[in-house]
C-alpha cells in the first residue's frame, strides 16, 4: 500500500476541493487539485476544453495530468489530491489511483449535491433545464437533477472500486470531514 498520496474522489459538489485543502492544512502538507492542474497545463479553463473538444478532450488532459501526479516524486508526504468527479471513469486512471496512493470517497445525498452545484434555486433551474455553473459543464442532455441520479448509478461502483474508506459530507462541515480523514490516515499509517 502506497501511503504517499491521499486521493479524494466522489461526485461533483461532495466537497473534494474544499476538504482537500483543509486536510492538507491538518497534515502540514499540500493539496493538489487535479482540475486546477489540468487548467494550468492546458492553459485553458475546463469549460473551454469542453467547448472546444467535448468531454473526450477534457478526459485526455485529465488522464495525462493524473499520470504525471501519480508518478512524480512527492516532496511532503502525504500529498493530498482532490480529483474531479469523473477521474475514475477510465480503467487506467483507476489503476493509477490504486497503485499510487490511498483514496477516500466523499458522499452526499442527491439533494445536497444539487444544491451545491446548481445553487439554492436548483429545482427551478432543473425545470427550466438551465445550464450549470460555468465551471462545471453539463455532462449529459438530461435535466440537471436527473443527470446526477443517472451518473451516480454508473459511477458509484467505480468510486467504490478505488476507495479504502468513505466520508459523508452532507452532515458535517468540511473541517469535520477533514478531521475524520486525518484520523483514518493516521491509523492506517501507524498500522503499516
Ligand atoms: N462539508 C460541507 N458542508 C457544507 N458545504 C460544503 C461542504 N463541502 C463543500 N461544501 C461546499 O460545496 C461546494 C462544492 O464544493 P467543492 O469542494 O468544490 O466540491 P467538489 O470539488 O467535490 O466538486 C462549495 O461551495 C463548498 O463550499
Ligand atoms: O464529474 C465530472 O465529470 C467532472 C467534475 C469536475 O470536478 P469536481 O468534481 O471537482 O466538480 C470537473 O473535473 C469536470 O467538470 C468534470
Ligand atoms: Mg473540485
Amino acid at each position: 500500500m502506497d501511503l504517499q498520496r491521499i486521493y479524494l474522489t466522489g461526485y461533483r459538489g461532495t466537497g473534494k476541493s474544499t476538504v482537500g485543502k483543509q486536510l492538507a492544512n491538518l497534515l502540514g502538507t499540500r493539496c493538489l487539485d487535479l482540475d486546477r492542474r489540468i487548467e494550468a497545463s492546458a492553459g485553458k479553463s475546463i469549460k473551454t476544453l469542453f467547448d472546444e473538444g467535448g468531454e473526450e478532450l477534457f478526459r485526455q488532459w485529465e488522464h495525462d495530468c493524473l499520470r504525471e501526479v501519480a508518478s512524480a516524486e512527492v516532496e511532503t508526504v502525504p500529498l493530498v489530491v482532490a480529483l474531479g468527479g469523473g477521474a475514475i471513469l477510465r480503467e487506467q486512471n483507476r489503476q493509477l489511483i490504486k497503485q499510487s496512493g490511498v483514496c477516500v470517497w466523499l458522499q452526499s445525498s442527491v439533494e445536497t449535491i444539487a444544491q451545491r452545484i446548481l445553487g439554492r434555486g436548483y429545482a427551478r433551474a432543473a425545470k427550466l433545464n438551465q445550464p450549470k455553473s460555468a465551471h462545471r459543464p453539463a455532462l449529459t442532455d438530461l435535466d440537471p437533477v436527473q443527470e446526477i441520479v443517472q451518473l451516480l448509478k454508473v459511477r458509484d461502483p467505480l468510486y467504490d472500486e478505488v476507495s479504502g474508506s468513505t466520508a459523508r459530507t452532507d452532515r458535517q462541515s468540511p473541517r469535520q470531514v477533514a478531521l475524520e480523514i486525518f484520523a483514518w490516515y493516521h491509523d492506517l499509517s501507524t498500522s503499516h
